[in-house]
């Protein structure tokens, strides 16, 4: 399903939060969202900018996946993410820019999400995701991470859209 050379890729990071404190308080009123919502963020500058994704980042030299997602979601938003558990990983290729990306499921974490230089955080409802404004592919498998299910991808884009892609539900994506 990977690319035969997805070793070498560059690597980065997606953080995808799940909260819900099932005390029926509306979105905000204790600061955490009141049923299965996951934190989004509109980004500022980088890969995808101006589109909703969730935090992350590029894998800095002598980082694990793992560190690399906890150590973006705190720059980016201001959070300390507390479990950070691998759900997919998927090859993207473009015009400009290929890596393979480390999905991660959170649903502890420490902290209020703020706006910071490079991103504006925002809460939606899992089942009300702002599609339309997200990295097309996000939609054959966020719903799937968000319900605590793995993937395996390959993305291909030319031009900003999809040309080519392969995704694998079920799998075992225990690593790093
Ligand atoms: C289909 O491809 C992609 N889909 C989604 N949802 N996200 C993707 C895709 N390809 C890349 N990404 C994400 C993975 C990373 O979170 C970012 C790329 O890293 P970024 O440019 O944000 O790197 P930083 O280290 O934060 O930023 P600087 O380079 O500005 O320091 O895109």
């Amino acid at each position: 399903m990977l690319d035969d050379d997805a070793d070498e890729l560059p690597a980065a990071t997606l953080c995808h939060l799940v909260d819900g404190d099932d005390d029926d308080q509306p979105s905000g009123e204790d600061g955490r969202p009141a049923h299965d919502e996951t934190l989004l963020i509109r980004k500022k500058r980088g890969v995808g900018s101006g589109q909703w994704v969730g935090p992350g980042g590029k894998v800095e030299p002598g980082e694990t996946p793992r560190q690399c997602v906890v150590r973006e979601v705190r720059e980016e938003v201001g959070i300390d993410v507390l479990d950070p558990e691998k759900a997919g990983v998927f090859v993207y290729r473009s015009d400009d820019w290929d890596a393979v990306v480390h999905v991660f499921r959170a649903t502890e974490y420490a902290g209020t999400p703020e706006e910071t230089e490079e991103a504006d955080p925002a809460w939606f409802p899992v089942d009300d995701l702002p599609l339309s404004e997200m990295w097309q592919t996000d939609r054959e498998w966020l719903p799937v991470v968000l319900d605590g299910g793995t993937f395996r991808g390959r993305f291909v884009y030319s031009d900003g859209e999809p040309a080519d892609v392969d995704v694998t539900f079920g799998v075992d994506v225990r690593d790093n």
